[in-house]
């Protein structure tokens, strides 16, 4: 069963040593890295194999995780309860519709075509940092979901649908990820033009941004429909063909895509400081690990997550705004992607 894991973090929590627990989606294990000091490592470790635990701003630091100890436990899924708990959806609201307004303004007369606009709220959490963490893993089989903690950083978790990059060997996956719709039983889905156009747009900027790298073979799939929990988006999968040993062009010419920022990146970054209001920290970085000297690697963007605090969790959720949003469907948005997390708390 799944006790040993569980037991497992929390001594670590317990002896605060920097972990990082990953269940990728479908998988029926869960992977448990683990240093066996406290120190926070800024940069990349000389060790063959590395956790990255990123921010969404570069010029913020990491936190990286060399792989001392790492342990696979089999992980049975059970059954767990999933209602979503009351929740006050007025918090920040008014802000929030402010906000997007602010910016369909800005999009319908500059230059900018997407900016990705977030909110945090922080609620009351009673169950130990471990029971959610059995929580996330039984409620999402299909999430990529982590967990992290570093005692001069704190915890994060999340059950994220977003690949931002896997590498092997000789071959790149991305993905694009935009569009959302509440998930209703079906995935077969009629998607509007604001969703097609800001999806689109993502695909063409990584593309673009793949063959400034000089990688070749680029390959991009149809957009299809994919689930997250209660939620759907329009994915295409993209492919191409790199030189391992450049690990870090491809992660820093990728993160942000306008999945997560907007386009063009500098003027939406330059919006999203001016105007978000606070420091996103983690959230919409990346996360992941890295095998063999960056030969092997795999991110996935930190999304659908939060920031545990003792008694509290900050939930952070956001969404793509072009010109062709409105305020009300990007609030309503938001609210539903609160659901994944406010599930698990
Ligand atoms: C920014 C988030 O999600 C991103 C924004 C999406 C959108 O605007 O439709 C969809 C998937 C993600 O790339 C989030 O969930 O917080």
């Amino acid at each position: 069963m799944n006790s040993p894991f569980l037991h497992q973090v929390s001594q670590l929590l317990a002896q605060e040593l920097p972990f990082f627990v990953l269940k990728k989606s479908n998988e029926n294990r869960v992977n448990l890295f683990y240093q066996s000091d406290q120190e926070w490592h800024r940069t990349t470790p000389l060790e063959e194999d590395y956790i990255v635990f990123a921010p969404f701003l570069k010029e913020q630091h990491s936190v990286y995780i060399p792989v001392e100890n790492s342990i696979s436990f089999p992980w049975t899924h059970q059954k767990v309860e999933s209602t979503l708990p009351e929740f006050d959806k007025e918090v920040n609201k008014d802000e929030y519709l402010m906000l997007v307004n602010k910016a369909i303004n800005n999009l319908q007369e500059g230059d900018l075509r997407k900016v990705v606009l977030s909110r945090k709220q922080t609620i009351k959490s009673h169950l130990s940092q471990v029971k959610l963490l059995e929580r996330l893993l039984n409620l999402y089989p299909t999430a990529n979901s982590y967990f992290f903690y570093h005692p001069k950083v704190g915890a994060w978790m999340g059950a994220t649908p977003e690949l931002l990059l896997k590498i092997e060997n000789t071959t790149l996956k991305t993905m694009s990820l935009a569009g959302t719709v509440a998930y209703d039983g079906v995935t077969d889905i009629y998607w509007g033009k604001k969703e097609r156009e800001e999806q689109q747009l993502v695909t063409d900027y990584i593309v673009e941004q793949l063959k400034m790298t000089n990688a070749t073979d680029i390959e991009t799939s149809q957009p299809q429909t994919v689930q997250a929990g209660a939620i759907c988006h329009l994915k295409t999968d993209i492919k191409a063909q790199i030189n391992p040993n450049d690990m870090y062009k491809y992660l820093n010419a990728l993160h942000p895509t306008p999945a997560v920022c907007g386009m063009p990146t500098k003027q939406a970054l330059q919006f999203i400081k001016e105007n978000e209001g606070y420091d996103r920290s983690f959230y919409t970085g990346y996360l992941g690990v890295v095998n063999n000297n960056n030969k092997n690697a795999e991110f996935f963007v930190n999304l659908r997550c939060i920031e545990l605090n003792d008694k509290t969790a900050t939930l952070y959720v956001g969404g793509g705004i072009t010109a062709l949003s409105h305020a009300q469907a990007e609030y309503l948005e938001i609210v539903n992607k609160m659901g994944t997390m406010l599930r698990v708390l």
